[in-house]
């Protein structure tokens, strides 16, 4: 087992706790970036984000709140609940417990079945499994190599939240920590080279939260490419295409993450180094001998799908029988405020796929349930129908609860449900979730 994230923390546990001798290598902490750098820590900013956002909507609503923003307390929790000041053992021991062997070291592979670690030389006699994660994509913007920018790993562990901050990149990551930092008071601006925010979601969701962000005094610059960066005396200057300088005390760079397979070894599996990602088939192999799992296949770089596919490779490498991966219905949440959950294909997506596309949406504040939760409110739900089969392929639902709304969307993609029996079923009054029915009825 090379790299010990979520996905490999999964297999090598699952695979020990079958009772194979396994051997996990681990070059930083066991657990990845998930839980010390990554979902957990950047979630608790949001939640105390939205705690903040809330408390600042109880005027006009339920009365009186004088709202002070601290960020300590989130990191404190940060470092000492989630992360335990960015410390494994605990996870180390759960996996030793299991029967594990841990190694801490840089693995690769040196030949068949051989990984090379810590100066040691280890031989599998099932197979080898890569599950070495991704690192933040950092573009070739001039000037941008020798500047002290932020990625999400300084982001989720400072002590203080900024004076002002510059996004590079509105996707997901930049969208949750802009608008978590800017609910703590920081002075936020988001430069996103495409022309709207969250660029893999639906156009209406970006629109949404760009509203949404500028209402709350984030400066968000799409269609805006960053020409060159200098820092001077404490001060990031960013250049802009077509002229202009944004200035903050500190630039996180968020766009985009990607495989590095240099120095793993794979060339001894006849893979190649220079690859994007591994690309495995429906049982995680990528050679003979060779599993691959999470954000190196680049098929998703969510932690959900590190462990559904940790599970099939697992079940693979015992002689478990059980489906092979199956990607239609992918769940996908960004955890800003609107929530924004989406499953399966956009419509361009499906269009793009040559299916014939029927669309429905319904914004929230004109159901029932948005209507009464007022200030916060906003939110959509968009299906996306192929008419020929009469399913849905793709669905997404912004809201409050976005994410949670998605769940029974996530189900009609994934179980084909059609569309028919999905417009003949209850929906419980006053939900978030009955603005599907809403959005079914528009599909005409
Ligand atoms: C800011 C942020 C927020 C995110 N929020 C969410 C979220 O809310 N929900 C969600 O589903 N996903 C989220 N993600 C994505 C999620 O973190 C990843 O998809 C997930 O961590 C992938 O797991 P992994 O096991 O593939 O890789 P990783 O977690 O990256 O683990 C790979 C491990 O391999 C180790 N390694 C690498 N090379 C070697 C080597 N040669 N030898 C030994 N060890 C090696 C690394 O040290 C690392 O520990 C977020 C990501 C970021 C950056
Ligand atoms: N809630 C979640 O599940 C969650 C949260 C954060 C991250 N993640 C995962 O981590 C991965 C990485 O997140 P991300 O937000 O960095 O990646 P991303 O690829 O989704 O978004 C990066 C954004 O940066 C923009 N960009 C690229 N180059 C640029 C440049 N030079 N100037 C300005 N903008 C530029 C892109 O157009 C894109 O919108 C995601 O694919 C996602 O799967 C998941």
């Amino acid at each position: 087992m090379v790299g010990l994230g979520v996905g490999g923390e999964h297999v090598a546990g699952r695979l020990a706790e079958a009772g194979l001798d396994v051997v996990g290598v681990e070059a930083e902490l066991v657990g990845g970036e998930c839980p010390y750098w990554a979902c957990v820590p950047s979630k608790m900013m949001v939640r105390a984000g939205n705690l903040l956002a809330e408390a600042r909507r109880v005027p006009g609503a339920a009365g009186r709140a004088e709202v002070a923003a601290d960020f300590s307390p989130v990191a404190a929790r940060i470092r000492d609940e989630a992360t335990d000041d960015w410390d494994d053992r605990a996870a180390v021991d759960r996996f030793t417990g299991k029967g594990g062997r841990f190694v801490r070291g840089r693995g690769r592979l040196t030949g068949p079945g051989r990984v090379e670690a810590d100066g040691r030389v280890f031989t599998a006699r099932r197979g080898v499994v890569l599950a070495t994660g991704s690192r933040p994509r950092v573009p070739p913007v001039p000037g941008l190599d020798g500047v002290p920018y932020w990625t999400n790993r300084d982001a989720v562990s400072a002590e203080e939240a900024p004076e002002s901050l510059l996004v590079l990149g509105g996707g997901p990551i930049g969208a949750e920590l802009a608008q978590a930092y800017a609910r703590f008071g920081t002075d936020v601006t988001v430069v996103e080279a495409a022309d709207r925010l969250l660029p893999s979601d639906e156009p209406e969701v970006a629109e949404l939260l760009a509203e949404v962000f500028r209402t709350e005094g984030i400066d968000v610059r799409t269609g805006a490419r960053a020409t060159g960066v200098r820092h001077e005396a404490g001060t990031f200057h960013l250049a802009l295409d077509g002229g202009g300088e944004l200035t903050a005390r500190h630039l996180l760079v968020a766009t985009g993450r990607g495989a590095d397979l240099t120095g793993l070894g794979v060339e001894h599996a006849g893979l190649d180094p220079d690859a994007r990602a591994l690309e495995p088939d429906g049982r995680m192999r990528v050679a003979p001998g060779v599993w691959a799992v999470g954000d190196v296949t680049g098929l998703g770089a969510f932690t959900h799908v590190a462990m559904y596919q940790g599970e099939i490779a697992a079940r693979d490498l015992l002689g478990e029988p059980g489906p092979e991966a199956d990607y239609r219905a992918l769940p996908r949440v960004t955890f800003t405020d609107p929530e924004v959950g989406s499953v399966g294909l956009t419509e361009r997506a499906a269009r793009d796929r040559g299916l014939r596309v029927r669309t429905g949406l319904t914004r929230l504040p004109s159901s029932t349930r948005g209507w009464i939760h007022g200030p916060g409110g906003d939110g959509l739900v968009k299906l996306v129908v192929d008419e020929d089969r009469g399913v849905l392929v793709g669905a997404t639902s912004a809201g409050p609860a976005g994410g949670e709304v998605l769940y029974g969307l996530a189900v009609a993609v994934h179980a084909e449900v059609p569309v028919e029996r999905l417009r003949h079923m209850m929906y419980a009054y006053p939900t978030f979730h009955r603005a599907v029915e809403d959005a079914l009825r528009d599909l005409g």
